[in-house]
């Protein structure tokens, strides 16, 4: 290896990386995971490493696309109770997977922010409404801000509503986006065409009896086995969904503490071996994935080293 590997920070991300072109890219890598072998996808479960006295998590996630030629790790770090830094923190390391060497370290905060809202819009792509006009969502966060983005992309909400345990956050974003606030949850969610959970709740928020029937739900906070973002009963009326069955049937609370069936890996319906009931109330149960941050830094990189300007070239 000449030179170390490329330092790519987040304002560098943010420039190449567009949501936009970023959304064919992630649903392509979450069919080829959901093909097993034939899908040249090699993935781990994530290792998650509980820092008790801290209320903090480390998690490790690696996967090597082989369709891609892409092999990368992410490490990252959340801490809920974070008030004067960021709750997730998190690097990409990408390796050359020919000759193991260590290509380029990317910053996955912005990685993690924006695939997540992208692995949402796939989901929404294929199991909402294609009319859906009413977007909830809850929590006000980073999540909160990607998730608009990149549902947006799909949609001309006719209107968009903002819930969060605090309601002045729940203004502020509002005000930003051009959305409205809500006082209770439930207010956010009623009659709401798409809904998306993105807090870190830890029992449930939402009962089922304030969904509309035919609503579809990205559920992607709750990633513990005994935190839960959904009610049971909601988990269990609902055609579920998900990104990983390993990893959710391992972590994903509103799975294990409701004992639902997981109809499907989303990567399944994109591949047309399950299908999309979106007439039907759905849950995408989001976890979050190695894979869809390969292909992201991955991303970055490819365009990190054509750039000139960027590399001086
Ligand atoms: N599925 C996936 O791929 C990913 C999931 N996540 C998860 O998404 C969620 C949101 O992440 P970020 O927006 O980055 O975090 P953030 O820290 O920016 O925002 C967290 C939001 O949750 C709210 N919140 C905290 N505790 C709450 C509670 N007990 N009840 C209701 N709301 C509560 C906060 O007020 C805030 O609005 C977290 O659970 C996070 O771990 C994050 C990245 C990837
Ligand atoms: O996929 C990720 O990245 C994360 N998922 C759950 C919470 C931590 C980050």
């Amino acid at each position: 290896m000449s030179g170390g590997p490329r330092i790519i920070a987040a304002p560098d991300v943010y420039k190449l990386i567009r949501p936009k072109d970023l959304l064919p890219v992630i649903e392509k890598a979450l069919g080829n995971y959901s093909m097993g072998r034939d899908g040249g996808v090699i993935q781990p479960v994530r290792t998650v490493v509980p820092i008790e006295k801290y209320h903090g998590f480390l998690g490790v996630m690696s996967a090597f696309s082989g369709r891609d030629e892409a092999l990368a790790v992410k490490l990252v770090s959340f801490y809920p109770e974070a008030k004067d830094h960021p709750t997730h923190q998190a690097w990409v390391m990408i390796f050359n997977p020919a000759t193991g060497n260590l290509t380029a370290i990317v910053d996955g905060e912005s990685i993690t922010a924006i695939r997540t809202g992208i692995a949402s819009a796939v989901a929404s792509k294929h199991l909402a409404n294609p009319n859906a006009s009413v977007l909830a969502i809850l929590g006000s966060g980073i999540q909160a801000r990607s998730h608009f983005e990149a549902l947006s992309l799909l949609h001309s909400f006719a209107e968009v509503r903002i819930w969060s345990r605090t309601l002045a956050n729940a203004q502020k974003l509002a005000t930003e986006i051009g959305a409205k606030a809500c006082s209770t949850a439930e207010e956010a969610v009623r009659d709401a065409d798409i809904i998306c959970t993105v807090t870190f709740a830890t029992t449930p928020i939402i009962q089922a009896d304030w969904v509309k029937p035919g609503a579809h739900i990205n559920a992607v906070g709750a990633c513990r086995a005994d935190w839960q973002e959904l009610s049971s009963q909601l988990m269990k009326t609902s055609v579920v969904y998900c990104d990983s069955r390993d990893a959710c049937n391992q972590e994903a609370g509103d799975v294990i503490q409701s004992g639902c069936d997981i109809y499907a890996e989303i990567g399944e319906v994109i591949n047309g071996h399950k299908e999309a009931f979106w007439e039907k109330t759905t849950v995408f149960k989001s976890v979050g994935i190695a894979i869809e941050d390969v292909v992201s830094a991955k991303m970055v990189l490819d365009r990190y080293v054509n750039c000139p300007t960027m590399t001086n070239g």
